[in-house]
């Protein structure tokens, strides 16, 4: 490709080829496929080729080097099948957080796989990974178009969920004794990993089955992918509490500050995309740059400023923030997520005794939405996603794919290996990125934020 920059200065990007990132096919692992022609197409869409592909990096940066340039498998309606659907048994779990949109995504699942394809029988498997081992109230569901119908206008899951109790010999023991041909895993960067064990103990049990994942989590914290869906949704719910800290602070005399607390335990991705949505914050704090508390350059001062300026201020904390001020527990929950030091009230005191040794007051109000984020059904822009990875998964399974997982990369729904996917999360904003240079200069806080900034593991340019 040849581009000229400018007249004095032509510039030739050298791209020696495409690597496509494969997914394993049941067929080329060696299982038997039913090769049974996808004739329930709707006869105006085109079936997806092998090799097409959706570039994963778009952008063509200026580099000495000959480029090789990485794509993804598109998703999408393949002519042939590997599963015969009149006899396909399928089972869906959805695992970790709630989210908005895990609803949608099980009906989608449940209506291409019934009404576009006429599978034969689908599990609803209750309460996350534990629910393949449970026997009573909890058994699994058999899931229908009539008993989905309504599901994507509640928020949760319509299956429960939970964390930890993942039994990798248990759960494909119970796949096998149900005859079950394909499973779909709902959840974030944990239930992937134990997705691909899943996928990996099938294979080597010599069974046929396909493990297709989507991925899930209000942090937006997995990687390869544009974004997750329900994170937008939770963005909006963020910039409402937002609003209402925005109130609170200029309303009350004297000196209001509101603070928000945001769920992102590794990601400030919540708190800084609801930071610039809002454009109401006056500081922002993520778990991926260093609380700088005191001195000319922190954000005690840089408060205490705002206020002087303009009567009151807004503050947005994600819940991961400061663990380098407060201490890393060592305590962690069922998935093995660590516990986390109570940041939001822990800044809170900070502000106020900050003002009692300026010798001023400040009236400070304290909100914590928490589990309202992410409570709620998705809303337009993330049910739509929902729809779409929903059936990219279910076209992915039905052709013989297996151990992947699909997202929007570039705008495109694709298919990733789930370790490609799990390699790259949790991932975290960059903290000398595009978005955090966004959050500074919307906020106006101190720069020395983003220069004491520390990338972390598995840090993204997003
Ligand atoms: N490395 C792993 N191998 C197998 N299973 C795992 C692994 N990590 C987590 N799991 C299982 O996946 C499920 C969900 O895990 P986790 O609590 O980490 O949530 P998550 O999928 O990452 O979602 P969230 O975005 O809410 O954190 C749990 O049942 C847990 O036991
Ligand atoms: O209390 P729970 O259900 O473990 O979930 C809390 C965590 O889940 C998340 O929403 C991710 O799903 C995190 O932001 C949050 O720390
Ligand atoms: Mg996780």
């Amino acid at each position: 490709a040849r581009f000229a920059w400018s007249e004095e200065e032509p510039y030739q990007h050298k791209i020696t080829g495409v690597d496509i990132v494969r997914i394993h096919h049941l067929s080329e692992l060696g299982f038997a496929s039913k090769r049974v022609s996808n004739r329930r197409s709707f006869g105006y869409a085109k079936f997806i080729g092998a090799n097409e592909c959706v570039l994963g990096d778009i952008v063509l940066r200026e580099a000495a080097e000959p480029t090789t340039l990485k794509a993804y498998m598109r998703a999408g309606p393949r002519a042939t099948l590997h599963f015969d659907p009149s006899e396909t048994r399928v089972a869906i779990v959805t695992c970790g957080g709630l989210c908005p949109g895990m609803n949608s995504i099980i009906k989608n699942l449940v209506t291409t796989l019934k009404g576009h394809y006429g599978v034969s029988k689908i599990y609803g498997i209750r309460g996350g990974y534990r629910g393949f081992t449970s026997v009573g109230w909890d058994a699994p569901l058999l899931l229908t178009e009539e008993t989905v119908d309504a599901a994507h206008r509640q928020g949760g899951t319509i299956l429960g969920t939970s964390r930890g109790g993942f039994d990798a010999e248990k759960i494909v023991e119970w796949l096998r004794a149900k005859r079950v041909d394909q499973l779909y895993v709902i959840g974030g960067d944990g239930t992937h990993r134990g997705a691909y064990k899943l996928s990996e103990l099938c294979i080597e049990k010599g069974l046929n089955i396909a493990v297709a994942g989507i991925p899930k989590t209000i942090d937006n914290d997995i990687g390869v992918i544009d974004r997750s869906f329900g994170f937008m949704t939770a963005v909006s719910e963020a910039v409402r509490a937002i609003s209402a800290a925005r109130v609170e602070a200029e309303c009350n005399a004297p000196n209001g500050v509101g603070v928000v607390k945001l769920m992102g335990r590794n990601a400030g991705f919540l708190a800084a995309y609801a930071t610039l949505a809002s454009q109401d914050v006056d500081l922002c704090l993520v778990p991926e740059v260093p609380i700088d508390l005191v001195g000319p350059g922190g954000v005690l001062n840089h408060i205490e400023r705002v206020i002087d300026a303009k009567g009151h201020a807004v503050v947005v904390v994600a819940e991961g923030a400061g663990e380098e001020l407060l201490g890393v527990s060592a305590v962690t929950d069922a998935g093995g997520n660590r516990q986390l030091p109570p940041v939001g009230e822990w800044l809170c005191d900070k502000i106020k005794d900050h003002f009692k040794h300026e010798g001023k007051e400040a009236t400070l109000k304290y909100i914590d939405p928490s589990y309202m984020v992410r409570s709620v059904p998705a809303d337009a822009s993330d049910s739509y996603l929902c729809m779409t990875l929903a059936h990219a998964s279910a076209h992915g399974a039905m052709a013989g794919y297996t151990g992947f997982t699909v997202g929007l990369v570039n705008n495109r729904t694709v298919m990733v290996p789930i370790p490609e996917l799990a390699k790259a999360s949790p991932r975290a904003m960059a903290a000398h990125g595009r978005t955090w240079e966004r959050v500074v200069s919307i906020t106006g806080q101190p720069a020395s934020q983003n220069s004491l900034a520390k990338p972390l593991p598995g840090t993204t340019k997003i």
